[in-house]
């Protein structure tokens, strides 16, 4: 069940579609894995293609353009049912291949839901331009929830490492990964700003006071990380 107020916060947008517009855009799509299936294509990664004709494992496709293409079936790759559009988990997909992978991503971050599963992992994709997903109303809807109740957030990821470091008294690790300008240095800040924030001061002090104090922890792991900056790097969390 969700939270009203959550709805209504300008972030929420960027975080889950309202049941409603979910199944508006499940509803638009007129393909299925019977019909279609996904093609290589060199601009697109893979569009997809109208099965026109099936002969044993030889297909006859029409292509978006119109245009017809023969090809084997092993080059083909199946098209999820419409239930899994913009899926949050991508582990959860019927068909688990890449043209599904790259679809469910690029759909995602077309509506600028930047952060998806994809069972253990988070992926993020780089927006170039500042959400409202980082003030401290969405990161409260974050606090103490479990992974499956908020949408896929760098703070669920967060939240879950500090439980599990207070509950089991154990240090944990976060590997964020990625090529130079995914983003993986503004994550690494928002990743210690949101610990400073539920480690940082006591409950009825989490105000303006302690986003002070959390950006004093943010400079201070900042410089101290900055000097093993390279495109892969952990962080280590010591209670
Ligand atoms: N969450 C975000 N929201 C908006 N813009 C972002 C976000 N993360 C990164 N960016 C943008 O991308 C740029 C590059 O990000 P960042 O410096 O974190 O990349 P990086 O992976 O650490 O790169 P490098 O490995 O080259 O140091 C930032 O300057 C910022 O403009």
């Amino acid at each position: 069940m969700v939270n009203l107020e959550w709805i209504q916060d300008p972030g929420w947008q960027y975080l889950r579609l309202t049941d409603d517009v979910a199944l508006k855009e499940q509803a638009m799509r007129k393909f299925d894995n019977k019909t279609h299936c996904w093609v290589p294509d060199p601009a697109e990664g893979f569009i997809i293609a109208d099965i026109s004709i099936v002969e044993g494992n030889n297909y006859t496709l029409t292509l978006p353009n119109g245009e017809t293409r023969k090809v084997n079936k092993d080059e083909t790759q199946e098209i999820n049912p419409a239930k899994y559009e913009k899926t949050e988990d991508m582990a959860n997909l019927t068909f688990l291949n890449e043209a599904s992978v790259l679809h469910n991503l690029r759909q995602r971050y077309y509506g600028m839901m930047i952060y998806t599963y994809s069972g253990l992992f988070l992926v993020f994709i780089n927006p170039y331009k500042m959400l409202p997903i980082y003030t401290d109303s969405v990161a409260n809807m974050y606090v103490n929830r479990r992974r499956s109740e908020v949408p896929p957030h760098l703070f669920a990821v967060s939240d879950l490492a500090y439980r599990n470091m207070m509950g089991e008294k154990e240090n944990q690790s976060m590997l964020i990964t990625g090529e130079s300008g995914a983003g993986k240095t503004e994550n690494t800040k928002k990743v210690i700003s949101y610990f400073a924030r539920i480690g940082g001061a006591p409950k009825e002090q989490k105000s303006k006071k302690s986003v002070r104090f959390s950006d004093q922890i943010v400079l201070f792991a900042v410089i101290l990380f900055y000097p093993f900056k390279t495109p892969q790097y952990i962080l280590f969390l010591k209670q």
